[in-house]
């Protein structure tokens, strides 16, 4: 009896993986198919398509549209999509994905490595298998797979520069672990997919994602808005809180809401969640019109900010859309209303 395999698009752009050396540095060079090769046998049924060859540090909006056509073309003839890519903007990407391909009909998982794959100590071949190995697995969703790990896309951050662990799946555990038993799932390996795959890559990149810090000014994010900016989110302390005194931060929130500037607060913690309801400093933001992030990465919140803008949406329809979990992305708890009452 044949079993079938399992047919596996890998769609490869670049990144650290696909790297050799050169005088100028690490350059991306090696094609999808040179990376197969080095895998040796795999259970699946692959196809490689090389559609970038870049540092992921390259990759922006255009590049996010062209993976997202991508996937959507191919997304009714194999059973998993797996993009190779540059770790250090791939959590961005990822969240972008989930938000361009929502109600995604099959698994697409990105991965990437810390070290060329033409390295013997290479961490690629085992990040490759695992991305397969999801790809053949996995409910349909946007992932990414790194280190053992699989992890919800929109969830993922890059922590480390250089260690193998570089990926954290924030504020929800990794969908899949590696261990002796093979991929072990966790309950999030749940589909909430029922309806149709959309591809809507409009978005609007004209944004920014400021980090507070003391002492800074205001005026800046006046600045920015001149120059063609068009939603801001603001990293802000601990659970969300801004300084008013001698430089009015909250002010500065207030004023631009009023000119149709959406500002969403997240936290500059990685872990857990901001809420503007619990000090002072949070609440008279919330009172302006701040939006509050709640539990999203900073990747997640920036993305789904652009995508929102691209919608044509003003500032009600982008706090509505901030308050609702579109992918995974955050936790809405039940009876999170944010009042300040
Ligand atoms: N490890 C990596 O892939 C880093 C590389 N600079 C990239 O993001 O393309």
């Amino acid at each position: 009896m044949t079993i079938m395999q399992k047919k596996i698009l890998l769609l490869s752009t670049g990144g650290t993986i696909a790297s050799v050396v050169s005088d100028a540095g690490l350059v991306p060079k090696e094609s999808g198919e040179q990376l197969i090769n080095m895998l040796g046998e795999l259970p699946y049924d692959i196809t490689v398509e090389d559609i970038l060859q870049l540092d992921s540090s390259n990759i922006q909006p255009e590049e996010w549209k062209l993976i997202a056509e991508k996937i959507f073309e191919n997304r009714n003839k194999y059973d998993g999509i797996v993009v190779s890519h540059g770790t250090d903007t791939m959590a961005y990407t990822a969240s972008m994905l989930a938000f361009m391909l929502q109600n995604i009909n099959i698994p697409v998982v990105l991965t990437g490595s810390q070290v060329p794959i033409n390295v013997v100590l290479s961490d690629a071949p085992d990040n490759l298998r695992l991305a397969f190995a999801a790809a053949a697995t996995c409910c349909p969703n946007i992932y990414l797979a790194f280190d053992r790990k699989v992890m919800l896309g929109c969830r993922s951050v890059k922590v480390r520069t250089i260690n193998f662990d570089a990926f954290e799946s924030v504020n929800v555990p990794p969908v899949a672990k590696v261990t002796s038993d093979g991929l072990v799932f966790s309950e999030q390996n749940l589909s909430k997919n029922t309806r149709e795959c959309t591809l809507n890559t409009e978005i609007n990149p004209h944004v920014s994602l400021v980090k507070l810090f003391p002492g800074f000014d205001p005026k800046l994010l006046f600045a920015m808005v001149k120059s063609g900016c068009k939603g801001i989110v603001i990293e802000a302390y601990g659970l969300g809180g801004m300084n008013y005194i001698r430089r009015n931060m909250v002010g500065a929130v207030g004023e631009l809401i009023r000119q149709g500037i959406p500002v969403i607060a997240s936290s500059q913690c990685l872990y857990e969640r901001s809420d503007l309801t619990k000090y002072e400093v949070g609440r008279e933001a919330l009172l302006e019109g701040a939006i509050s992030a709640r539990d999203m990465t900073s990747e997640s919140a920036i993305t789904k900010l652009m995508w929102g803008l691209g919608q044509g949406w003003d500032v009600h329809q982008i706090a509505e859309f901030f308050n609702t979990d579109v992918v995974g992305e955050v936790t809405i708890e039940k009876d999170d209303t944010l009042r300040v009452d």
